[in-house]
């Protein structure tokens, strides 16, 4: 699903009443109405006491046509308007207007030194004061309100965006921020929804269709994707009768060290079990047995020396190789790395102590191949591309670093984004229970079983982060987050791809 920008939002809005011929006040009507039925469909008329605080732009106008609906049909509500700005929008002054029309009165006015009124524990409240086109950061007093407001302890539906975020920086005082329980967001989520941290300003999401012009939507590119089930379907590559292990390639999977030989292991089997037709694993001597009785289906080669890799020498033609997890940083490592770059050709995945020694000799990097997958934890990041200011700032880093070495660069972690060049690909499943020791290697190892298989490294690395997290979702069903190992997520892997092909209801069916 496309991220759209607030820059794209807007030019949409325009294209849309244009190609409808609709006026921006009738999108605005539809819009608010969207979240009124939203509302009402949960709500069935119940008699909660619903405050919607109103903002004087267009977020706040859709605040004023909802309320004139909930009024309307009944509900127990009491409007606001947080008077914020002298510059009312055009389309909120008329929604004002239609307000005191139905309702003979004039919506409460909050002004500076104004109190908040009393909101009761079990109330409603409907945060529309700021959307999109916040430009600054609020003044004190609203910021005082706003924290009146969050702390009220009543539910928050945000409309669009919570209030106080912005769409492309972070704000510049966490308290000037709207904590919502649900946000119902415009045609599109908001990258922020996505960011570790703006992402906790909004426990849930989801997105209301309000019939933006489908033309638009579909030609106009993003920056930004997200990535869930529809996404990854059409990336996936069926089996053919006639196919034999050959056709699904070798992994080749190198790292390990004294004490670290698990890391290999797990990436190894996770390779296997995303499908690659034959792994070998290429360890330290003293690996050799424990590979071997551990995952007797891969193959082992090992290095001449019995504590760490050395040198990566290797007489097999593997169609990939995954290289990193539990290697150590020493200096014979760093050297076997690079002797071994020099000469390689093939299409490497990165994980861990290969992006560390690599961090630190940035002329490594040049050695890559174009396409090759770095899978950095947010720490690995930071050697790479140096430290950033915020998430904006991180992923921008990141992908001039993409550029530079024309790489594919996936930020773990909850949602986790792959940076691409071009775009961003930002993943929806997976939990914290993922949190756990050799969880990142099964990754690697799914990404390098996938580029085996003939999946090209974009999206072996957009399908394998995919299907690492679904899992991990699925190995969560009956038991809690902290229970959960990586040899767990590894053991669920066939379910993610059996649950690729499950409808909906069958899916909801399975977790009653
Ligand atoms: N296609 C869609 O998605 C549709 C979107 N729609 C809705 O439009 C929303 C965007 O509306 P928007 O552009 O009017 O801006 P909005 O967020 O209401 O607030 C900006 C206003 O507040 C002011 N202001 C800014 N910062 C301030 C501050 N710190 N402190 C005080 N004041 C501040 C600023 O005025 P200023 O004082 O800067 O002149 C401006 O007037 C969007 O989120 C969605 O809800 C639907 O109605 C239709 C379809
Ligand atoms: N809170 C979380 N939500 C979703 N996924 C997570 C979360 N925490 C960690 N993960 C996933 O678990 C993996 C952890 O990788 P990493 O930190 O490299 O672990 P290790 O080095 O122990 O293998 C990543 O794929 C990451 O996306
Ligand atoms: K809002």
């Amino acid at each position: 699903m496309k991220i759209f920008s607030a820059a794209q939002i807007y030019e949409a809005d325009k294209i849309t009443t244009e190609r409808q011929g609709i006026s921006s006040i009738e999108l605005m009507e539809r819009a608010a109405t969207q979240v009124f039925n939203w509302m009402h469909q949960r709500m069935q008329g119940a008699q909660v006491k619903i405050h919607v605080f109103c903002g004087i732009g267009n977020n706040g106008g859709d605040g004023l046509v909802l309320a004139r609906h909930l009024y309307q049909h009944g509900y127990n509500v009491d409007t606001y308007v947080v008077n914020c700005s002298d510059k009312r929008s055009k389309n909120f002054l008329v929604n004002y207007d239609r307000i005191k029309a139905e309702t003979k009165s004039w919506p409460t006015l909050i002004k500076k030194g104004d109190e908040l009124p009393e909101i009761g524990k079990d109330d409603i409240i409907v945060d529309a004061i700021f959307g999109i086109g916040i430009n600054r950061c609020p003044d004190d007093w609203v910021i005082t309100i706003m924290q009146g407001l969050n702390n009220a302890g009543a539910y928050i539906v945000s409309v669009d965006i919570p209030s106080g975020l912005f769409s492309d920086k972070l704000p510049e005082k966490p308290e000037a921020v709207i904590r919502a329980g649900y946000t119902l967001s415009f045609q599109t989520p908001k990258l922020i929804f996505f960011l570790p941290q703006t992402g906790h300003y909004t426990e849930q999401w989801e997105i209301l269709d309000i019939g933006l012009d489908r033309q638009y939507l579909v030609e106009t590119q993003t920056a930004a994707e997200l990535i869930g089930k529809h996404e990854v379907l059409p990336i996936y590559q069926p089996r053919e009768k006639f196919d034999h292990k050959g056709t699904y390639g070798h992994s080749l999977i190198i790292g390990g060290s004294h004490g670290k030989i698990g890391a290999v292991q797990l990436a190894s089997r996770a390779a296997l079990t995303a499908g690659a037709g034959l792994v070998t694993a290429y360890v330290p001597g003293c690996g050799y047995h424990s590979m071997q009785t551990a995952l007797p289906e891969a193959m082992v080669l090992t290095d001449s020396s019995e504590e760490e890799i050395t040198q990566i020498k290797f007489k097999i033609d593997p169609t990939v190789i995954g290289l990193g997890m539990g290697m150590g940083t020493g200096k014979k490592a760093k050297i076997a790395l690079e002797v071994f770059l020099k000469d390689n050709r093939k299409p490497l995945v990165i994980d861990a102590d290969a992006l560390n020694i690599m961090a630190a000799d940035k002329t490594l990097l040049e050695l890559l191949p174009e396409n090759t997958v770095l899978t950095p934890h947010p720490g690995e990041l930071e050697r790479l591309v140096g430290k950033w200011e915020d998430d904006f700032d991180k992923l921008e880093r990141t992908k001039a670093f993409a550029a530079k070495y024309k790489l594919i660069v996936t930020i773990k972690g909850a949602n986790t984004i792959t940076v691409h060049p071009e775009k961003i690909y930002i993943n929806v499943t997976g939990n914290p229970g993922m949190a756990t020791a050799g969880s990142g290697d099964v990754l690697t190892g799914i990404i390098t079983g996938l580029i085996s298989q003939g999946y090209d490294p974009l999206q072996a690395t957009v399908f394998g982060v995919y299907l690492h997290g679904t899992a991990g979702d699925l190995a969560l069903e009956g038991r809690g987050y902290q229970a959960m190992i990586a040899g767990d997520i590894i053991n669920h892997i066939g379910k993610a791809y059996v649950a690729l092909f499950k409808q909906p209801e069958q899916e909801q069916q399975q977790e009653e």
